[in-house]
Formats: C-alpha cells, structure tokens, sequence
C-alpha cells in the first residue's frame, strides 16, 4: 500500500459573541446571565451544545471587558481563548478573530455563534460544517421566511404603524448562526466592511456578501431561536426543557 500526502484538514474553531449587554430583555443582568435550567444560565447552556456538537473544536469566547457574571466554571472546556468584545457585535466578532489568529491557521474553520442562541441543534452543527468545508463562501444556518411579510409605512411610530405592502417571501431566509468561514477570509472581509459600512453588517455573511462572495444557506431548524425580548427566554426555556424529557423519557426503559 502506499502512502499519498494529503492536505491538513483544517481545525474548527467556535468563535462565541458574548459581550452584548442585552438592552431588549431589559433584565437587571446581560441576558447571557439568566437562568435558562435550574442552575444553568443561558451562555452555560449554550457553550454545553456546542461542545456536545463537535468535542473536537476549540473555543474563543468574547466576552465584555467589564464582565461581572462571568465565571471559568461556566465553560466546558479545558483550554479557551478569551477575547475582549467591542461596541457593536461585528466589533466583537473582529475582536475574537484578532485573537485566534494568533494561534491559528489561516484556513481553519471558524463557526460564530450568538450566546444568546442556546436552542442550537447539534445535528445542524454537524450539518453546517459538512457543507461550509465544500465551499470557499462559506455558509450559515437560516430558515426560509414562512409567514406573509409586511414593509410598514416609514413612521415614528414604532407599536403599531400602517402597511405599506406585502413583500415577496420568494427566496427570502432567515439568518440563523453558527455562521462558517475560513479564518482569513472572514476576517479580511469584516476588517473591510468595518472600514466602509459598519451598519450594514449584523452577520458575519453580510460582510462577505459586500466583497461579492456569495455563501451557502444551510437549512437549520426554525427553533434556533436567538433570545432577544423577555418572551423569547421563556420559550427557550419550555423547548429545552421539552427536549430534555424527550431524552430522559427515552432513556428510560419501558
Ligand atoms: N457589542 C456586542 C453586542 C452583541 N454581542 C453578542 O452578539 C450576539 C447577538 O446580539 P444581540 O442579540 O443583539 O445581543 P445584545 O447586544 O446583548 O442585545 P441588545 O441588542 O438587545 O442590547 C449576542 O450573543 C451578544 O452577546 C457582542 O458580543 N458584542
Ligand atoms: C447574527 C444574527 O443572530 C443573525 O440573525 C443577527 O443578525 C444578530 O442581530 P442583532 O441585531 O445583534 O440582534
């Protein structure tokens, strides 16, 4: 038999934006903070999945720098990458990519995941890097939009404005995360992004997207969903407690 030289196959990386302050949930901690399970707060249970997903995968968690919830305990690794976040969440991003490549390659695959998506399936893991190691684009987690969507009239009022008309649901997906990219390209196409229109980017595809790469939508179950709003934690917390006596329900014999 003889031996052929193969390429490296390159190291997944989780990159974790932790640092926002969650202003929407107004809680009197960062919404990463509340308690998602008995003794189990929301970035302890989403750290948990990843690690579940994909044991081999190193971790970078962006956290802000001044951080008074957060304990080492909280995260199941041994080894972690600790980066300081930014302003926005593409600053934080940026900031966690600064800090990998210091020990990474530039062809690793870095997954960037919200903390504050802790519903993530391991399987849609799973899926995502299966797909974005068969691109050079890279490719997201997303959900085609399922419900009619209505543009409001441009208005002050934020509660309840007037419709202005239905747009085409046609092709149109939700963005979802993780989102995975090889560790230069995305952290070229955010430093530039950064540079021209910060506003734009509220994903790490946007980003590639403005330098004219066009990454894959990988269908992700709709109930990753990404808590925002007081309501949001709640069904977070029935749908995994849900799945959890699934599990156990299924581990008991009959
Ligand atoms: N400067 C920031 C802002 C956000 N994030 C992270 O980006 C993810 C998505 O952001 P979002 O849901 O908007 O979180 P918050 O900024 O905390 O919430 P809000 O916008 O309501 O203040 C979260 O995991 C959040 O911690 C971050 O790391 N750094
Ligand atoms: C990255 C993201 O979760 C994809 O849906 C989303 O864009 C984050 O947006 P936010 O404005 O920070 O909530």
């Amino acid at each position: 038999m003889t031996l052929s030289a193969s390429a490296p196959v390159a190291r997944v990386w989780y990159l974790v934006p932790a640092a926002g302050v969650g202003s929407r949930m107004q809680a009197d901690r960062p919404k990463q903070y509340l308690e998602l399970a008995p003794d189990c707060c929301v970035l302890e249970a989403t750290l948990a999945t990843l690690q579940r997903a994909l044991p081999e995968a190193g971790l970078c968690l962006v956290l802000g720098a001044d951080d008074d919830y957060f304990l080492p305990s909280m995260v199941p690794w041994q080894d972690w990458l600790r980066a300081d976040g930014g302003s926005e969440r593409a600053d934080s991003v940026l900031s966690g990519l600064e800090c990998l490549s210091e020990v990474a390659s530039e062809d690793d695959l870095v997954l960037v995941h919200d903390v504050a998506r802790p519903c993530v399936r391991e399987e849609d893991i799973r899926a995502l890097v299966a797909a974005a190691r068969e691109t050079r684009d890279g490719a997201i987690l997303a959900a085609p939009a399922s419900d009619t969507m209505k543009r409001a009239v441009a208005s002050t009022v934020v509660e309840s404005p007037h419709i202005s008309h239905t747009e085409s649901r046609e092709n149109l997906w939700h963005a979802l995360t993780p989102q995975a990219f090889s560790l230069g390209v995305l952290r070229t196409a955010l430093r530039d992004a950064l540079s021209t229109n910060p506003s734009f980017i509220t994903d790490e595809a946007s980003a590639l997207e403005a330098c004219g790469r066009s990454p894959l939508l990988v269908a992700g179950a709709r109930d990753n969903l990404k808590i925002t709003h007081p309501e949001d934690l709640a069904m977070a917390r029935l749908l995994l407690a849900a799945r959890e006596a699934l599990a156990n329900s299924s581990r008991t014999p009959a």
